[in-house]
């Protein structure tokens, strides 16, 4: 017996930091989305009580380092298994790109591994298992639009954004999540309008959106990326409705409502970055 999933990609419109905890992790506040730029992941039930994953990606580890690894082995401890699962994984998100790529192969999993073990458990159920995997898990459980807040597992969803294209284009260099967190000053922090964001959403006012986007990570991870500044020059310079970096970067998206203006800034970035893609919005429940 087999099931599949669809585990999309997720931009933020919008990250803000509040201030550092006592558990070494950051109070943030963040309006996320999905694009349709999506790994695939497929389930098959086995007699032998194990977990396998295959990723074929040299990126990607395949043992108890995946995500879906992971997410697999806590929902099986969690309530008692005595199946076992192959979980096969075809990646199209880039890895380490602040697209949350991993995070939404174990949110898949926690959907997919419900629905073949007969676990009969709520989105909310299984959203509140994802954050012990990872702090961007129960966001993609969801895989729509949303604010985040806590250290990103209380979710609120939102309206999806208006419908338009989505330039994505990744620097070769990665970043390290949790070394950007580490060297972000919370001194001089100019803020994202998150309400605003919030009340653009809520009216479909795309301008609204493209005029609130803003990630405070940019400070951090942008003066140590010459590659990922370009690629926001160039997006702006080609016509983008809105620019930034999606997560802990390095990741730059570009917002674009007319399609030939995304293509003519895809055919600009492709002179000095492999990593470009173009893809609708997504922003709703839509994991087939
Ligand atoms: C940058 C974002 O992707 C934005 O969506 C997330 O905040 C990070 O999500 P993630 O990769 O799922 O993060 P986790 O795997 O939970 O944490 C990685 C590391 O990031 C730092 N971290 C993460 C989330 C948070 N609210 N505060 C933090 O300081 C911690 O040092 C942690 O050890
Ligand atoms: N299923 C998976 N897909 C991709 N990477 C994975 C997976 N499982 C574990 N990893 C490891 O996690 C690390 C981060 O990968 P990922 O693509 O999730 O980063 P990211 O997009 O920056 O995540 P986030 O935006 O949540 O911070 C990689 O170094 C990779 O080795």
């Amino acid at each position: 017996m087999h099931v599949s999933e669809k585990a999309p990609a997720k931009i933020n419109l919008t990250l803000d930091v509040l201030y550092k905890r006592q558990d070494n992790y950051h109070e943030i506040e963040m309006v996320m989305t999905t694009v349709d730029l999506a790994d695939r992941l497929e389930f098959t039930l086995t007699n032998d009580n194990k977990i396998r994953v295959d990723s074929e990606n040299r990126f990607v580890p395949n043992d108890e380092r995946n995500l879906a690894f992971r997410a697999a082995k806590l929902l099986k401890d969690r309530f008692h298994v005595q199946h076992g699962a192959r979980i096969k994984i075809e990646k199209h998100i880039p890895v380490a790109a602040g697209l949350a790529g991993g995070s939404s192969d174990a949110a898949a999993t926690l959907r997919g591994l419900n629905r073949l073990w007969n676990l009969n458990l709520s989105l909310e159920e299984l959203a509140n298992l994802g954050s012990e995997i990872g702090s961007d898990v129960s966001f993609c459980v969801y895989s729509s639009t949303a604010v985040a807040r806590g250290r990103g597992e209380k979710i609120e969803k939102l309206p999806a954004p208006p419908s338009c294209w989505v330039v994505l284009a990744k620097p070769q260099q990665g970043v390290s999540t949790q070394s950007v967190y580490e060297s972000l000053s919370l001194d001089n922090i100019v803020h994202p309008d998150t309400n605003g964001m919030i009340e653009a959403l809520h009216s479909g006012d795309y301008w609204g959106i493209c005029k609130r986007v803003k990630n405070v990570l940019e400070a951090v991870t942008l003066p140590k990326q010459p590659e990922a500044n370009q690629i926001k020059e160039q997006m702006i310079h080609s016509g983008a409705d809105a620019v930034l970096m999606s997560g802990s970067g390095p990741t730059i998206f570009g917002l674009v409502q007319q399609e030939t203006r995304a293509i003519r800034i895809y055919n600009s970035l492709r002179g000095f970055c492999e990593d470009v893609y173009v893809v609708r919005m997504l922003g709703t429940e839509s994991l087939d």
